[in-house]
């Protein structure tokens, strides 16, 4: 297009002298051109010069952008699905472009919100399978004081709960922000009183639904919107339900967020009604006292317990901060961003000029779902790469989310295998961080036993030390063994939802990175 523009404009001075081009005939003005014609004529060729200005500029652009993208410092962000790739991404933006990390904070406090409602619902359906479990049966009610029943205060039959000091005494204990259960811990059974507190939270499922579906269509539609392939060959497709909130490649959702936002605050001209974001609001702010009362219980916990449930130890915990996610005024934190749970799908493009550090340098990083339908999509950003950051959690007692029968750390090795050994990356500098030792240390503290899972591991001691010490080795042996060409092994012990320590770690990471991207091109 801008080609047959340029007769009209950059070559028109020597017009004359182009008669025998076919174009430029084509192109001549009529010889009996009326004054009208000759006006529109003209009028379209300062048009069309226009367009073609535009395209040059476009081009000068996109070549410009290619340029720099070609001297930027690009890092690609890899490993299993929950491993942290997001996370560790949020701590480079905190760490090195704070400012735009929080003119988000608006957008995450509506996925806080729904990571929230996700780890609730959880909960009550864990109370609701206790409850419907052949072995449940409701507890008598506890004995009504005689006072009480004088006084006519309670519908027939309503439990209620005992009265002890525990509880704040029976009459405060029949409101919403009571302790459901008083009994020790391992007795106390769930009662009606939960029932109906969980049928009461119930209808926050509903928005929490609602919401989901207007933020990411396609997946709360079920689907599986990729197919299921492992990184290069193909593997019986699982279409595994999608459980958490998620977001596309992109940064879609964000704008889905401003509109549902700005739809409430035209709502909110209009006099009356609240958007989405306000409903969820003032949702969670209503259920408050029934989320923290219900989580709080120790019925419930015993249940937990009894189950060998850590709710803690999910993505996007929030139930320890019910009082502050679930208030009307609710902001989030710097804290509360980074351990807000986002699942990835596809690749996203996240560019860096450092605000802090080497200020003004240009740094690309990719952020990848790593679920193992996703990763055929990583394979196109190989060859272009100056360093990987591997992330591998130390889940030796875990199954992967997608496929029951695969353990996690077993699939973090063999993928971390491929990722040494392909030709593609033998020239990035592959840095791997054992993350999430904060949940090691509680694993091995609950006296989880690595030999159970592992038994190579034998009577080694189990503790953080030790285990740490032979897994690096295992990982260390594959990557000297199947690296195509020698390189230096990094690895680091990381809990990228702790800021502080991380900034650390990324600050001699990004030097290390920095230096090796200077060395490649010559600088130094
Ligand atoms: N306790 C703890 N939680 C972590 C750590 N790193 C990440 N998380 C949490 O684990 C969850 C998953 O982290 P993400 O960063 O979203 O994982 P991801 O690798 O991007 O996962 P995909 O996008 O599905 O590929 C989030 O809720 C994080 O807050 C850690 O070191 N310790
Ligand atoms: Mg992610």
């Amino acid at each position: 297009m801008a080609l047959s523009m340029r007769p009209f404009h950059a070559n028109h001075a020597n017009y004359e002298d182009r008669q025998d081009d076919p174009l430029s005939k084509v192109l001549q003005p009529p010889p009996d051109e009326s004054p009208d014609e000759r006006a529109r004529r003209e009028q379209q060729q300062r048009e069309a010069t226009r367009v073609s200005l535009e395209i040059d500029e476009g081009i000068q652009e996109a070549r410009k952008m290619y340029e720099r993208r070609k001297k930027a410092v690009k890092i690609l962000l890899l490993g299993q699905a929950e491993s942290g790739k997001s996370t560790t991404l949020k701590n480079f933006q905190l760490a090195f472009t704070p400012a735009h990390f929080r003119n988000e904070r608006l957008a995450w406090r509506t996925i806080i919100q729904l990571n929230l409602i996700r780890s609730l619902k959880t909960l009550l359906e864990i109370i609701q399978d206790e409850m419907e479990s052949p072995t449940w049966t409701p507890p008598p009610p506890p004995p009504i004081p005689l006072s009480e029943k004088a006084r006519g205060k309670l519908p027939a039959g309503a439990p209620v709960p005992t009265s002890s000091p525990a509880n704040g005494g029976g009459k405060k204990a029949a409101t919403r922000s009571i302790r459901f259960s008083t009994q020790p811990p391992n007795d106390a059974p769930l009662t009606d009183v939960h029932r109906r507190a969980r049928l009461r939270l119930l209808p926050l499922l509903s928005i929490e639904g609602e919401m989901t579906r207007q933020l990411f269509p396609e997946l709360a539609a079920g689907l599986n919107p990729l197919p299921d392939v492992s990184l290069g060959t193909s593997t019986p497709p699982s279409l595994p339900g999608v459980k958490e909130v998620c977001v596309r490649a992109g940064n879609g959702w964000k704008t889905v967020l401003a509109s549902l936002q700005a739809q409430g605050e035209k709502g909110k001209g209009k006099g009356n009604q609240n958007g989405p974001i306000d409903e969820l609001t003032t949702s969670l702010s209503g259920c408050k006292d029934d989320m923290i009362a219900l989580w709080e219980d120790q019925a419930v916990r015993a249940v937990l317990r009894r189950r060998s449930v850590r709710l803690q130890d999910m993505p996007g915990f929030f139930l320890n901060d019910i009082a502050r996610v679930a208030s009307l005024q609710y902001e989030p934190s710097d804290d509360d961003i980074v351990r807000a749970r986002l699942r990835t799908l596809g690749v996203e493009e996240h560019r860096f000029t450092m605000e802090t550090g080497a200020a003004g340098s240009e740094w690309y990083i990719y952020d990848v779902g790593g679920s193992r339908s996703n990763r055929p999509h990583w394979i196109p950003y190989f060859d272009d790469v100056q360093a990987i950051i591997f992330l591998a959690p130390l889940a030796f007692n875990l199954m992967l989310e997608e496929d029951s029968r695969v353990n996690r750390l077993e699939d973090s090795i063999s993928l971390w295998r491929e990722i040494c050994g392909n030709k593609l990356l033998e020239g990035a500098t592959l840095i791997l961080f054992f993350n999430k030792m904060d949940i090691l240390q509680a694993t091995l503290a609950s006296g989880i036993r690595v030999q159970k899972y592992v038994p190579s591991y034998a009577e080694q001691p189990n503790d953080v030390l030790h285990v740490v010490k032979y897994f690096r080795d295992k990982f260390r042996g594959y990557h000297k063994r199947l690296s195509p060409k020698p390189r230096p092994f990094y690895c680091h012990e990381t809990s990228v939802v702790d800021t502080r320590a991380t900034a650390v770690i990324l600050v001699g990471v990004k030097e290390g990175i920095l230096r090796a991207h200077l060395q490649s091109v010559n600088v130094i």
